[in-house]
């Protein structure tokens, strides 16, 4: 037994993580969201040090040590499980070890993400290995997604709800899951409003089926943000829930703004999210659940081999963990992640270095990797501006070995560059324009600040270098969520896009305009609305105006500049 844990075991308490027990429930969750194919551990991070072996492990000691047989454990996945790790990317199609991988979990309930609806393949995997499997046809849930069969029929992603009762406390739960308003789906799947469900005659015969009296906890798990301050798709779900169940016991547990959260909707509702990439396990415990008053408490717990055993009490994995964590370091080999391509001099952070530090990795793209993008469909002789999202960048890039695995933890999307010439004068203040707008989709505005609207006033800064860097989270309930306190990360804010500008002296008044095909209807609506305020008899650019520009991906822009150096 570790040193750590005989301490834990003889006094009941953690020196090393500076932690306590979890306060358990009648009723308890672990969460897990956004995991992006991060099931092999952070190999960088000392805190996220688990892989997904040692979590199956983790769940089934909590469940038999901790929870016992006199109370429950239920067990949620929130999506999003493609895109953003070399186990899930580096495969094709994207997702097919992994996904085996990941189902080796026990969920009670799960569901999918935006990016199990990005590209036809992905949706079809998800659909045929998941939500039909065996293991988990009851548990998937999806009640405004839907699957386009080969003969073009709309089919239920899953159950639309589901209805149980717990094993121990016979707590009768009514299980619903919504993705948000995603736009974007491929042709074999279509998302409707999450509140146009309320109209339709499956949902009104739940109801019907399952009034109030009928259920203690209703659990709403889904790929939506439970703090949303610019669409509140979540709120507007709450509202229609609490008049058609204005007693019931409302537990949200949501996922895609990849931050730790909890929101206290009323009285008898909260909402849980558990970050991203496999770095946080949501704890959440609902205790008094009939008495009218129930009580609510929240963990995020660190996705590591410590946080593991002292939670747990046990440090050893199980058999079916032990093996997992084999599988995953041989299909790591087999997929050759490990393969060193160069080495990384220093680390390029997203959001703790300000964009204008040379530690920044934005500032690192624009200035020494973008401008290495060759186009082999035009000629280059053209002034070009290079735009990118700032959301299709992923990760830190840390100092050390750039592995295989770096590539697809830093830029994962295999994003095609188009262009469009346009003259100097709009091109100029296409990424202002945008930056000055709304979020684009998802920007990577620092954690603190995607949930500050609702927290202006942070948690205390901790400054104790002794601890490992990482979240220090506000939420509805204070600070002392962080099941592990960490030395503060520095946030600095993070614009929608940036670009890379190359001007040729000898230019004539028209440049290339380059940027990922990702955001080609944003770049539009930036040049024509600018379009008509700058410039006389002005004519609207269209699709037919962008062409493929070529050229390798950033992600290949990247690697070359490592593998090459400065
Ligand atoms: N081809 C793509 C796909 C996605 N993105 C970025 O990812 C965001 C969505 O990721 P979540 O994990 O938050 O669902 C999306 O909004 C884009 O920022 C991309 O750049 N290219
Ligand atoms: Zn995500
Ligand atoms: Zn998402």
């Amino acid at each position: 037994i570790p040193t750590f844990l005989q301490n834990v075991l003889q006094n009941g308490i953690s020196k090393e993580l500076n932690t306590r027990e979890l306060e358990i429930g009648e009723l308890n969750f672990l969460h897990t969201t956004d995991t992006h194919g991060w099931l092999g551990s952070h190999i960088n991070q000392a805190n996220y040090d688990a892989d997904w072996g040692d979590f199956v492990s983790f769940a089934s000691s909590f469940k038999r040590q901790k929870v016992g047989k006199s109370r429950d454990l239920i067990l949620i996945d929130t999506g999003d499980k493609h895109d953003g790790n070399g186990l899930s990317d580096a495969t094709v199609p994207n997702g097919r070890i992994s996904t085996e991988i990941f189902n080796e979990q026990d969920y009670d309930l799960l569901t999918l993400g935006n990016h199990e609806l990005y590209t036809a393949e992905n949706t079809i995997l998800e659909y045929y290995s998941t939500a039909l499997s065996q293991k988990f046809k009851d548990a998937y849930v999806s009640s405004n997604v839907e699957f386009v069969t080969d003969d073009g029929d709309l089919v239920p992603f899953g159950s639309k709800y589901r209805y149980f009762e717990t094993h121990n406390q016979n707590i009768r739960i009514l299980a619903l899951s919504f993705m948000f308003n995603f736009q974007r789906t491929n042709p074999r799947a279509r998302v409707s409003p999450a509140t146009s469900i309320f109209q339709q005659d499956w949902f009104k015969q739940m109801v019907k089926q399952y009034p109030q009296d009928k259920v203690d906890v209703i659990v709403i798990f889904g790929h939506m943000p439970i703090t949303d301050p610019e669409a509140h798709e979540i709120n507007h779900v709450h509202t229609t829930l609490r008049k058609l169940y204005p007693e019931t016991v409302i537990q949200y547990f949501g996922g895609h703004s990849h931050i730790r959260d909890f929101a206290v909707f009323d009285e008898r509702a909260t909402g849980l999210q558990s970050g991203r990439f496999s770095e946080t396990v949501g704890f959440l415990s609902i205790d008094k659940i009939k008495s009218g008053a129930p009580e609510f408490k929240r963990r995020y717990i660190d996705f590591g081999k410590h946080s593991f055993a002292y939670h747990s009490g046990v440090s050893r994995q199980t058999k079916k963990g032990q093996d997992l964590s084999l599988k995953i370091a041989s299909v790591r080999q087999e997929l050759n992640l490990n393969e060193v391509i160069g080495h990384v001099p220093t680390s390029y952070y997203m959001y703790s270095k300000p964009i204008t530090s040379k530690h920044n990795i934005y500032n690192l793209l624009v200035t020494k990797v973008l401008p290495r993008l060759k186009s082999d469909q035009t000629d280059e002789t053209k002034s070009r501006f290079i735009i990118i999202n700032t959301g299709s960048i992923r990760y830190d890039l840390y100092k050390g070995n750039f592995t295989k695995d770096t590539e697809f933890i830093v830029s994962p999307f295999p994003n095609d560059w188009n262009f469009v010439e346009v003259p100097l004068s709009l091109a100029e203040g296409v990424a202002d324009y945008l930056n000055e707008g709304p979020v684009l989709y998802t920007s990577m505005a620092p954690p603190g600040a995607r949930s500050r609207k609702r927290h202006p006033e942070s948690c205390p800064f901790i400054h104790d270098p002794k601890l490992s860097k990482g979240y220090t989270t506000r939420d509805d309930f204070g600070c002392d969520g962080d099941d592990v306190p960490h030395n503060t990360e520095l946030y600095f804010t993070v614009p929608n896009v940036v670009q890379s500008v190359e001007l040729k002296p000898t230019d004539g008044v028209n440049v290339h305009l380059v940027f990922y095909s990702f955001i080609q209807k944003d770049i539009l609506k930036a040049l024509n609305e600018l379009g008509e305020t700058r410039l006389s008899g002005f004519e609207h650019f269209t699709d037919r105006d962008c062409k493929r520009y070529g050229g390798a991906s950033t992600k290949e822009l990247l690697k070359e500049y490592i593998r090459d150096g400065e």
